[in-house]
């Protein structure tokens, strides 16, 4: 059995750590072998205080033997302290009828005083992931303000919209979702996202020939992937969150394990023809555990190019909108 390791999430008494932190206690996110030590942040409320005791009473009542101990804080200098791994859940999710950018202020903040905390507090290997929306100018914000932990060390999370681009796939195609491959999420976390199905496979073979239906990849697919957010807020009232969970785990996972080919939102140093400075989904191979490298050259057609410029342009705007938080 390894030593423990810290991590650290944030929002920990909301809806996506109620099923979150339980998987990370079971060993899902890092291993059998990998005890874990929870430092779990809320805001300085007493109900949120008071009901994050109770999420910790259930997690004691599990008695998962990889939980080694658990850290409940409001103090982000306490939540980040030592922290390899810091889990940035805790922000504003939309409700019916809002669209991510609303939120754009508002969420904006929390990642000015986390970035900093991390900066200050982390353990020199920290990775960073953002799950908080809008996640991607998140991510940037945070990282603006850490200088020690550095900005290819933070991440955005674009895993839940892959694997929604895989099952929409599996059931257009009427196969199992493991016969999908090679599906990548190119770009924002909102709508304008690009899930680059000319890449994908269907049992080894081009998903566009499987499908062979280019009026529905490029309108209904692209449309219902992106606006699946919107879709589950309208169906439930509330934003998703266990499939939001199910999807961080698989992002540390997958940047944990070499190898791994997955789609990751990292600051985009101009693939694809990104801009630079934004954090951009796009497809990385794992090289060690929370390194990766971009998967460079595949090809893209004029529709493909076209999606990419039109999620960049709104990256871009995002990026101009919180310029006064940037550090
Ligand atoms: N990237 C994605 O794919 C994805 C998917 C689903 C949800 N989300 C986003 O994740 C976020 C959380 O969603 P949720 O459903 O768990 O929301 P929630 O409202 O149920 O929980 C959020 C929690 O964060 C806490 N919080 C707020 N500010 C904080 C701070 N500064 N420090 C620590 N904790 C803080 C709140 O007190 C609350 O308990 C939302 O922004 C939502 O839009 C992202
Ligand atoms: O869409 C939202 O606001 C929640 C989340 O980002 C999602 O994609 O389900």
């Amino acid at each position: 059995m390894n030593a423990p390791i810290r991590v650290a999430v944030t929002g920990a008494a909301g809806q996506i750590c109620y099923s979150l932190l339980f998987r990370i206690a079971a060993g899902e996110m890092f291993g059998p072998d990998q005890p874990v030590i929870l430092q779990l942040l809320e805001i300085p409320v007493e109900k949120a205080m008071k009901a994050l005791e109770g999420v910790a009473m259930e997690l004691d009542d599990c008695a998962f033997p990889l939980l080694d101990s658990m850290v409940l804080t409001d103090d982000p200098n306490v939540g980040f302290k030592d922290a390899n791994w810091c889990c940035l859940v805790g922000s504003k999710p939309r409700g019916p009828g809002m669209e991510r950018a609303d939120l754009l202020k508002d969420n904006g903040k929390i990642f000015i005083g986390q970035g900093k905390a991390i900066d200050e507090n982390a353990a020199d290997n920290a990775r960073v992931a953002v799950v908080g929306n809008p996640a991607n100018t998140n991510c940037m914000i945070g990282a603006s303000h850490c200088k020690r932990i550095t900005a290819e060390r933070w991440s955005a999370m674009v895993r839940l919209d892959q694997n929604r681009a895989q099952t929409q796939l599996a059931q257009k195609a009427g196969v199992g979702t493991a016969a999908v491959e090679d599906i990548y999420i190119f770009g924002n976390h909102s709508p304008t996202m690009f899930p680059a199905f000319g890449l994908a496979k269907i049992n080894g073979q081009p998903a566009t020939s499987v499908i062979n239906d280019d009026a529905y990849l490029q309108g209904e697919f692209c449309s219902t992937v992106g606006k699946r957010g919107a879709a589950i807020i309208a169906a439930r009232g509330l934003s998703s969150a266990a499939s939001a969970g199910n999807a961080l785990i698989d992002h540390v996972r997958d940047l944990s394990t070499p190898g791994k080919i997955h789609s990751v939102a990292v600051k985009s140093e101009g693939h694809y023809g990104f801009h630079p400075d934004v954090w951009a989904g796009l497809p990385v191979k794992t090289t060690a555990p929370g390194e990766y490298e971009v998967i460079e050259g595949l090809e893209m057609d004029d529709f493909a190019k076209s999606k990419i410029a039109a999620t960049n342009d709104e990256l871009v705007s995002e990026r101009e909108t919180v310029a006064e938080m940037l550090g």
